[in-house]
């Protein structure tokens, strides 16, 4: 694979010098003066089936709660989106403090996390890694996090992750409902197409970042924080912070409001 440069604000990963062709790459930061009111932009039609729940994994990245996407049974439709797209996993990105963590920020601020509920075009396609390679083919809702209260629905998953500590450990979670983890407003979002965040970094991502974030616990965020990067057989153990990318130039991209 082509050499990486170290990127600045010390993520763990590499960042190749270009995609080729990429011009919608993500994360990027919402310049809310310069985002776009569009009426015609749909409420956001989220339905989640719990029992779709299978595993809980670290893949080296972030840690992962996977779900059964052989059917549409959790799925988002409306907002800006033309089909209906299944989910299949969710995740974070979050910083060593709470000062910072995010993926995409707002005029520049910055959360402590971000949580990433990642869909796939099931009206056009029948699998993630078919859809992955298309212009519409994925659909992200992205919600911020910021630290305060607890949260209660979070609890499961935090306990479980003592459970995956290593890269490549995996359990069984099953009846989880992702519903629990959006804020009460999800009519008010930004919208763009991009990228994933972490290779391949296709260019196949609409991208729907709530405005309403969610609050954490400092205890639930320093759990997140104990996880390891690494594998169980590594004999240098790194703890899993900062796994988010630097952001990516908008490349003259418009950004969409469903709000005014
Ligand atoms: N951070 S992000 O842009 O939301 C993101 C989402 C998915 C992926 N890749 C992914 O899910 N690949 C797993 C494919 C397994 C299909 O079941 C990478 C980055
Ligand atoms: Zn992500």
């Amino acid at each position: 694979s082509s050499k990486y440069v170290l990127s600045q604000m010390h993520p763990m990963w590499q960042e190749p010098l270009a995609i080729p062709g990429g011009d919608r790459q993500s994360p990027i930061d919402i310049v809310v003066r310069k985002s776009v009111y569009d009426s015609e932009l749909k409420p956001l039609v989220t339905d989640y089936d719990p029992q779709t729940c299978q595993q809980i994994w670290n893949n080296g990245y972030s840690f992962l709660v996977e779900y059964d996407d052989t059917t549409d049974k959790s799925t988002v439709k409306g907002g800006p989106l033309q089909d209906k797209y299944r989910l299949c996993q969710f995740h974070f990105h979050w910083g060593e403090s709470n000062a910072w963590g995010s993926e995409h920020t707002v005029d520049r601020k910055l959360f402590s996390a971000e949580l990433h509920l990642v869909h796939w075009n099931s009206d056009k396609y029948s699998l993630f890694e078919e859809a992955v390679m298309e212009e519409n083919g994925l659909a992200v809702i992205g919600v911020f996090l910021k630290v305060g209260k607890r949260h209660e629905g979070l609890q499961k998953l935090v306990d479980a992750l003592p459970a995956i500590r290593h890269k490549n450990s995996v359990v069984d979670f099953n009846r989880f409902d992702p519903a629990c983890l959006l804020p009460s407003n999800t009519d008010d979002y930004w919208t763009y197409h991009g990228s994933l965040t972490t290779p391949p970094l296709t260019e196949s991502v609409t991208w729907m970042v709530m405005k309403q974030h969610i609050e954490v616990s400092h205890d639930q965020l320093a759990v997140f924080r104990s996880l390891l990067f690494t594998s169980a057989d590594e004999e240098v153990q790194k703890g899993m912070v900062n796994n988010f990318r630097v952001q990516q130039s908008p490349c003259g991209r418009t950004v969409r409001s469903s709000f005014s």
